[in-house]
């Protein structure tokens, strides 16, 4: 076992074993779970499990429940007006408040690293996707919110429902590397945004790729502790802003959807991080 993800000043649960390269375990918050979210959450997941063998968010939800004798770390009753800590990433000491804003939720945190040269694995930043909670709440009440058999289909497409709608999301990333050059933060958005604006947009996407990606201008400099937001606002805009500075706004879908893919799509940064979304996202379930 190690400890838990999002770990609670109340329970002190722990988390099912993950592989040991990216358990991190994370300081405490006041956040505290609602039996009637274990209850909605583990209800659908186990329908959902007799009605399609596939692994769908739920059913890592109900996996990460049941293999587990301790209290769960679900966001159910998380209440905006709270005043929970931030969650601290233990091993890089990277801080997330809970909520941005007054309406986003924070729904994960994750770890990204890169290889050097192919020789070692650094950490460069840590991240944390929020969303805004009645956005989450309109889109999960208007496609779940019966949990008929075909309803129930479809929720393995959360989170590409999640990507592509006009949902307001925040990726917040703290930098934790030290020794990052912009241009080097200019050159990997490059490379995993193109690939993503290819994988959703075809080869066409060279300009909205560059007048992305010009936005990192070289005097902005991104010191460890430098916080990089990626917000979606309504109209499928994206605003960046680097230590709260704008740094730009550029509407368009297909740039919001890459970005978020690069997080929770289907070949993610930190797969542990995409389940622990899904695990919160299904929480909210009622
Ligand atoms: C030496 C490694 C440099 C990596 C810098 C990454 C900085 C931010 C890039 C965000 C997108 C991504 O993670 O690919």
């Amino acid at each position: 076992m190690v400890s838990l993800r999002f770990p609670f000043l109340f329970s002190q649960p722990t988390w099912p074993s993950r592989p040991s390269s990216s358990a991190r375990p994370f300081s405490a918050t006041t956040v505290a779970f609602t039996a009637a979210a274990v209850g909605a959450t583990a209800a659908v997941a186990a329908l959902t499990t007799s009605q399609n063998p596939t692994h769908t968010f739920l059913q890592n939800a109900s996996n990460l429940l049941f293999s587990s004798n301790h209290s769960l770390p679900l966001w159910g009753s998380l209440t905006l007006a709270d005043n929970s800590p931030p969650i601290v990433e233990s091993k890089t000491g990277a801080s997330f408040p809970s909520v941005l804003g007054d309406s986003q939720k924070l729904l994960g945190i994750g770890l990204r690293k890169k290889s050097i040269l192919g020789l070692r694995n650094i950490d460069v930043y840590a991240f944390g996707i929020y969303a805004d909670d009645s956005d989450i709440k309109k889109l999960l009440s208007v496609k779940y919110q019966k949990l008929s058999v075909s309803e129930i289909k479809g929720i393995k497409d959360f989170n590409v429902d999640l990507m592509e709608n006009d949902i307001c999301m925040t990726v917040r990333l703290q930098i934790v590397y030290s020794k990052l050059s912009i241009r080097s933060v200019r050159n990997a958005f490059e490379e995993s945004v193109g690939s993503r604006l290819k994988k959703f947009g075809g080869s066409d996407n060279k300009e909205l790729l560059q007048r992305f990606t010009s936005q990192f201008k070289d005097e902005y400099k991104i010191p460890r502790g430098s916080v990089i937001h990626l917000s979606r606002e309504k109209g499928h805009v994206l605003h960046t802003t680097i230590d709260g500075k704008d740094v730009g706004s550029i509407q368009s879908k297909l740039l919001c959807q890459s970005i978020l893919d690069l997080y929770i799509g289907e070949e993610p940064f930190d797969k542990q991080a995409k389940k622990e979304i899904e695990l919160n996202l299904a929480s909210l379930q009622k």
